[in-house]
């Protein structure tokens, strides 16, 4: 049977202090049951504490778990101790929320999205990035079936994350430039509302870019917004491809190759300048949007050393070799990466 499947989160609650409701959200929802919290060193004692506060107070029985990295160990620890569980909730930033989900697929449960920073799109999406040996893999994980973004938590993360997450939405424009041309070169698959949809995103969080300023709520509901509306593209296209290209293959390729990489959605944003460039299109535009989000635009703002930006474009193609990008199939020369990150700015 020839169909397709878009999975959505059912309800989606963004507002000040609404963590402190997630025992109702979940009583709401008909969740029953003993529940999981998965949180990180940080985000325990900002979210994770809270949300088990609201749920122990509706008489829900709550394990907790803690995790570090986004890898298969981490989605084993997690599913070892979700024998007879209903609900999987992850708190925390991009790594938590792609293991909860991933472990909740995987025991065939339920998973809550709870995010305490506004730094990735993966809030709501149903696909996880999860480490391997070969760099990242994006797998199918599933739809959360709540989220609850509390706009007080994120808006006192450090401003750091939010500008991340910004920058995350902006490299939409070069995914969206390798995904047309895996269509024109290999008849790849291609959703018309899933790439308008990132599209616009990262139009309008460019368009709003002056408005998002550090410690307002109002600016952390935009780019929690935004990140959704991502999210929701990714979800129709069932494939990260409408916001992860070649920029997002140089991120993963940074993260294997840096002593200390950056965030995410940093490592991307600097890696759409340069596909920018190589796509041949107005990367300054994409330079001058990062800057105005206070997001760094090159190796010396993300404490990246320069040899290590340029050994992430060499290898970059090898991420994901499936996933056609303007990489194409053999990478850059290292004189063609060390050329391009010296006249974009990068190094
Ligand atoms: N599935 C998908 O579709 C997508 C997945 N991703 C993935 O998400 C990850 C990136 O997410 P990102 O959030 O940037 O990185 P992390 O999850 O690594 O979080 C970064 C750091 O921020 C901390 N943190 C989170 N919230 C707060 C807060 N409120 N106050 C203080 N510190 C906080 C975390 O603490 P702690 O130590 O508690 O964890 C962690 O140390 C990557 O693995 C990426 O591949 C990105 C986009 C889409
Ligand atoms: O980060 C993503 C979108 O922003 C998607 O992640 P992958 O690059 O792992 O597919
Ligand atoms: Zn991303």
């Amino acid at each position: 049977m020839n169909y397709k499947k878009i999975q959505m989160p059912r309800e989606v609650h963004i507002g000040s202090d609404v963590i402190n409701e997630t025992g109702k959200i979940c009583q709401d929802l008909k969740i029953d049951g003993n529940l999981l919290v998965v949180t990180g060193k940080n985000t325990l004692k900002i979210g994770a504490k809270i949300a088990i506060e609201s749920l122990e107070e509706l008489n829900y029985s709550v394990d907790l778990v803690q995790i570090t990295e986004a890898s298969q160990n981490a989605i084993k620890k997690v599913e070892d101790k979700s024998s007879d569980v209903s609900l999987i909730l992850g708190v925390g930033g991009g790594k938590i929320i792609d293991v909860a989900k991933m472990a909740a697929k995987n025991k065939d449960t339920y998973f809550m999205s709870v995010p305490t920073a506004a730094s990735h799109d993966g809030i709501a999406s149903p696909l996880a990035s999860i480490k391997d040996a070969k760099g990242s893999v994006s797998l199918t994980a599933q739809s959360p079936i709540g989220v609850i973004a509390d706009t007080n938590i994120i808006r006192n993360a450090p401003f750091r994350l939010l500008a991340s997450g910004c920058a995350d939405i902006v490299s939409n424009y070069t995914a969206i430039k390798d995904w047309q041309l895996a269509q024109r070169l290999q008849n790849e698959g291609y959703s018309e509302s899933a790439a308008a949809l990132s599209l616009m995103t990262a139009k309008l969080i460019i368009k709003s870019s002056n408005s998002i300023k550090e410690g307002l709520e109002e600016s952390a509901r935009l780019v929690v917004k935004s990140l959704f509306s991502s999210g929701m593209a990714i979800s129709i296209a069932g494939s990260s491809r409408p916001a992860s290209g070649s920029e997002h293959k140089f991120s993963h390729a940074l993260d294997r190759i840096a002593k200390k990489p950056a965030l995410h959605g940093e490592q991307c944003g600097i890696g759409a300048i340069m596909m920018m460039n190589l796509h041949g299109g107005d990367w300054k535009f994409i330079r001058n949007a990062l800057k105005d989000m206070k997001a760094p635009t090159n190796a010396y703002e993300l404490e990246i050393d320069p040899d290590d930006i340029i050994e992430a474009l060499i290898s970059a193609h090898k991420i994901r070799p499936e996933r056609y990008t303007i990489l194409g199939d053999r990478g850059l020369s290292r004189d063609a990466a060390k050329k391009l990150a010296v006249k974009t700015g990068v190094i």
